[in-house]
């Protein structure tokens, strides 16, 4: 794909095996462990000693940073104390009762289960190393300050966040943290002050550290390509953090006044119940799973080297990387992805694809570093240039999108894939993206919010930052197309095998009928194309009064 579209790539991940027709590969158990444990191997540094000023008790708040490996929070709370304590807040506003501005619930039952996976897996990589993971329901700026007290930790260690419900949790975790006082033992009377825990936030959701963009993120290019030029020529990607062998104790005292370590939640303790899919993939949670499939793609299966030309795929588990939900919670780390790219192009082959998942990834930073230079309106309907579009927020149009029943074969396997796995690829999300908006008309936000609800790799930068791109009300003008139905059938799905895949009944139809069944053996189309074939029509929404020039191109 060229800078200049909004990248393309799909799919599903950490897979486990589907069942049903056209059963895809999936990954081991045993594979996964022991893919997970060459990678500490590779990242444990025995000789790693706590700082010489290390003391008292550090808490790491986990958030979407679930892993061990390349976590500098993790790391740092280690180096910086005698003791650590983790700790995750099951948060009722994400879980059970949050919902969204239409009403969907803002964790879908399927996002639930991976996070769910995810805190198993952590716990038990957490165990090996000599800690535990502390489970509590509530909101973390409830439950923090009260178990910092109870254990007199002096600072709790966690990752930044970019948005603004985030952002709203840290400020107010800090501010509980201001209202407690911890005693402090010592012989100095420097010492016996009582202080206040602190909260120490880092940077670490990508792959290049803020503090190594050759500009502040003020003054983030609003085109990408400027962004992706500057980086890759000014800045380099650093290393993942070194671990040590142990990471324990956790403190000693305390723990028990709290309740002990509790459990990770069910799915039924969420009020939640997934039914399981009959096809498509299967990811499973979690930081093992998760190198697990690193492992797969690049050096099992090969398959780094021919990404590029696969990576606009729509069916099967290695069309492109599926690390997405593992990104998005914090389960892999970007820097073990570039790290692992790196090795791959010494060991085997250095070519356009190994390079195109990094060129992938700078996509993925950059909109994690617009969230933040932008602020809120890249969740507002007008986006980050205050456009003006009259949306609709047509109920019936929306539902017939939401369930697969617009007659449009592709846009209806897509979404149908969505509801069942919790995966859609690139190219399908930019298709329905481009479909609800353009050809529909309909206020994209309600788009994104049911995007929000069921993608297993729901990022809010990611999705609000590639919503807006769809929508033409993102930063940059430029990334604002159309795309045609019958031309992206023809060219990603020539035979019908996806539609044939996730809607059962074209399978008898010739192949190139599927995508184009007609109304008497598949659905009435419920709108008609902007853009269908040689009869275009431009959209008047979208006119030269309401947007600048040059923003309307077709998807080629
Ligand atoms: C409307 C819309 C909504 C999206 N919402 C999300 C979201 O909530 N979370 C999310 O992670 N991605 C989102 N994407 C981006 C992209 O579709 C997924 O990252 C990709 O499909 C995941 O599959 P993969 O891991 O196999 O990707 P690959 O093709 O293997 O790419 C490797 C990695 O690069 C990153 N990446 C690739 N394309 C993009 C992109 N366009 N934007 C940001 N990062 C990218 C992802 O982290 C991905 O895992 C969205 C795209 C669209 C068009």
């Amino acid at each position: 794909m060229t800078d200049a579209a909004a990248s393309s790539s799909s799919s599903s991940a950490s897979l486990r095996p589907p069942r049903g027709p056209a059963a895809v590969p999936s990954l081991g158990a045993e594979e996964t462990t022991a893919a997970a444990d060459e990678a500490f191997r590779r990242h444990t540094s025995p000789g790693l000693r706590r700082g010489s000023g290390a003391g008292g008790v550090a808490v790491v708040w986990f958030r979407n940073d679930l892993r061990v490996l390349d976590n500098e929070a993790l790391a740092r709370a280690w180096a910086a104390s005698e003791a650590v304590l983790p700790v995750y807040c099951v948060d009722p506003r994400l879980f059970g009762g949050g919902t969204h501005r239409f009403g969907f619930p803002k964790t879908g039952a399927l996002r639930a289960q991976f996070l769910i996976e995810c805190l198993g897996d952590l716990k038990q990589n957490l165990q090996k190393r000599g800690l535990d993971l502390l489970i509590r329901h509530g909101k973390p700026e409830d439950i923090l300050p009260s178990i910092v007290k109870s254990v007199s930790a002096h600072t709790v260690y966690a990752h930044k966040e970019s948005c603004s419900e985030e952002l709203l949790v840290e400020r107010l975790v800090r501010r509980g943290l201001e209202q407690v006082v911890i005693p402090q033992v010592g012989t100095s009377s420097n010492h016996n002050k009582p202080l206040n825990p602190k909260l120490q936030l880092i940077w670490g959701a990508t792959m290049y550290h803020i503090d190594d963009l050759p500009f502040p993120v003020s003054n983030l290019p609003d085109v990408y390509t400027q962004f992706r030029k500057a980086v890759e020529s000014k800045s380099s990607v650093r290393s993942c953090s070194k671990l040590a062998p142990s990471l324990g104790p956790a403190p000693s005292f305390g723990l028990g006044e709290i309740g002990g370590w509790g459990s990770v939640p069910t799915l039924e303790s969420l009020d939640l119940s997934v039914t399981k899919a009959e096809k498509g993939m299967h990811f499973i949670g979690g930081e093992s799973a998760a190198l697990g499939r690193v492992h797969e793609y690049f050096w099992k299966n090969d398959q780094l080297k021919v990404y590029k030309e696969t990576r606009n795929g729509m069916l099967g588990p290695d069309y492109s990387t599926k690390f997405s939900p593992w990104l998005a919670s914090g389960s892999l780390s970007p820097r073990y992805v570039c790290e692992e790219v790196k090795r791959y192009e010494k060991q085997r082959v250095a070519n356009d694809s190994t390079y195109w998942v990094l060129f992938e990834l700078i996509w993925r930073d950059y909109f994690r570093f617009l969230s933040a230079k932008y602020g809120n309106s890249i969740f507002h309907l007008g986006g980050p240039r205050k456009v003006v579009i009259k949306w609709s927020q047509d109920q019936t149009l929306f539902e017939s999108w939401r369930d697969g029943r617009t007659g449009f074969p592709l846009i209806d396997a897509n979404m149908k894939e969505l509801l069942a796995t919790g995966f859609m690829s690139n190219r399908g999300r930019q298709i329905v993206c481009s479909f609800l908006v353009r050809d529909m008309g309909i206020d994209w936000r309600m788009g994104a919010e049911w995007f929000e609800t069921c993608l297993l790799d729901y990022d809010p930068a990611s999705n609000y930052g590639n919503w807006t791109y769809g929508a033409g009300v993102g930063n940059d003008p430029r990334e604002d197309r159309y795309f045609s139905i019958p031309k992206q059938a023809k060219t990603y799905d020539p035979n019908g095998e996806y539609v044939a895949y996730w809607l059962p009944e074209l399978r008898s139809f010739a192949k190139e009928r599927r995508n184009s069944p007609g109304a008497a053996s598949y659905i009435k189309q419920i709108v008609p194309l902007k853009f269908d074939g040689g009869n275009q029509k431009r959209d008047q929404r979208f006119n030269r009064q309401t947007r600048p020039k040059n923003v309307y191109r077709r998807q080629k």
